[in-house]
């Protein structure tokens, strides 16, 4: 089969940590026709249209229990079943990639139902709800961390790392900060996801006052919801919204605090950074303190559970990682040691594997 004529759905929608690494997949198959499936109104609309075309539809998740709500939700959803088959048999696609989430479900019933191959990608320790339930009817599903699999025991799994954006991969990366950080200085990066962490925000102003003291900067990506975000004035101060060179920066920085999504800690091991780390309380399943063990086992971070994190914690342990560079440099290194740096290609084999064989 010539590649030019295989045509490629890819169903990924949300946020950056399940943006990014279908992104970064796509790139990998420069000889595919490939199609976005995504929702109206979510960050797929700012990230894809530059390079792929993409088709929205409406879906949402079922809530806890069987209520009027969810008895709609289940309408829309075979309602999304049908739309997606359409589109499907329309384009007369070969196979379907898909990073989760709602757009999933109705995603994997309709390739199925017309005996079309899907390559999941599941990016965390703790698999979703919608990867367990459809991860077996997959052709493959493949993996971030490997501790994964002992979640989808009936599902093919083949563990091939989280894909980063290709700016991860670029060798002169360590050049290209486009900040004010003078070269030497200690630099603490905190970030909350592609969203934001009003909690985490909330702690580092208290606390930075003591690190600025020692002489560290710190660059505070605060997410564009933050009530707070023109609070806290200072020369060793930079904050902004959001930043896109995040490879330069964690490169440069020699401390992260961070959630600990997927992507995330994907792009801390690929830069090798160490970081202290503050799961999202209440993300789903609570895969994020799942997703944090995998670092803080192998010694490459620290974890703090949210509810239990003061500000005077976290000032006193970064204060004292600050002042051990050695102990920050071997974390770093362990972080390394975790990090899959290509496995884009290895999925993009993967999917080569699976539809042109
Ligand atoms: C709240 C929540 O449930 N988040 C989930 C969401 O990811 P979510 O997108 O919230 O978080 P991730 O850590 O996976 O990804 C964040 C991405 O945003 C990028 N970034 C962030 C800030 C910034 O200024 N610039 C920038 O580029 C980061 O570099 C990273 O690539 O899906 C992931 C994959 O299933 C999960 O692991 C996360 O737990």
């Amino acid at each position: 089969m010539a590649n030019a004529q295989i045509k490629l759905l890819i169903a990924a929608s949300g946020t950056g940590g399940h943006l990014f690494p279908a992104i970064a997949l796509a790139e990998k198959l420069p000889d595919y026709q490939i199609q976005w499936l995504g929702v109206p109104n979510r960050l797929e609309t700012q990230l894809v249209p530059q390079q792929y075309s993409l088709t929205t539809i409406a879906v949402e998740g079922f809530q806890q229990g069987l209520s009027f709500s969810s008895l709609r939700i289940f309408l829309k959803l075979a309602g999304s079943i049908l739309t997606v088959r359409r589109i499907l048999k329309q384009g007369k696609f070969q196979g379907v990639f898909t990073t989760g989430g709602y757009i999933a479900g109705p995603t994997v019933i309709a390739a199925r139902s017309l005996g079309l191959p899907v390559i999941f990608h599941e990016s965390n320790a703790l698999p979703g709800k919608v990867t367990c339930f459809f991860g077996p009817w997959c052709t493959a599903v493949a993996l971030g961390f490997d501790v994964a699999a002992k979640y989808l025991p009936r599902a093919k799994n083949v563990c091939v790392g989280t894909p980063v954006r290709s700016q991860f991969l670029e060798i002169e990366a360590p050049n290209t900060l486009d900040l004010p950080i003078p070269d030497g200085v200690p630099l603490i990066v905190v970030f909350g996801g592609s969203q934001g962490a009003v909690a985490v925000n909330k702690l580092v102003r208290q606390a930075a006052p003591a690190w600025f003291a020692a002489g560290a900067y710190i660059v505070h990506l605060t997410g564009d919801k933050d009530p707070d975000f023109a609070s806290l004035e200072h020369p060793q101060y930079i904050k902004l919204p959001f930043y896109d060179n995040m490879a330069a920066l964690l490169r440069r920085a020699n401390l992260a605090i961070s959630r600990s999504g997927a992507g995330s800690l994907t792009e801390l091991a690929v830069c090798g950074t160490p970081a202290i780390l503050i799961p999202y309380p209440f993300a789903a399943e609570d895969h994020q303190t799942y997703n944090a063990q995998v670092f803080t086992k192998a010694g490459a971070a620290i974890a703090f559970k949210q509810s239990a994190l003061t500000s005077e914690i976290l000032q006193n342990q970064v204060l004292q990682l600050l002042q051990s560079p050695t102990e920050l440099a071997k974390m770093g290194e362990r972080a390394k040691a975790i990090a899959v740096p290509d496995s884009a290609d290895k999925l993009a084999s993967l999917v080569r594997e699976v539809l042109e064989t």
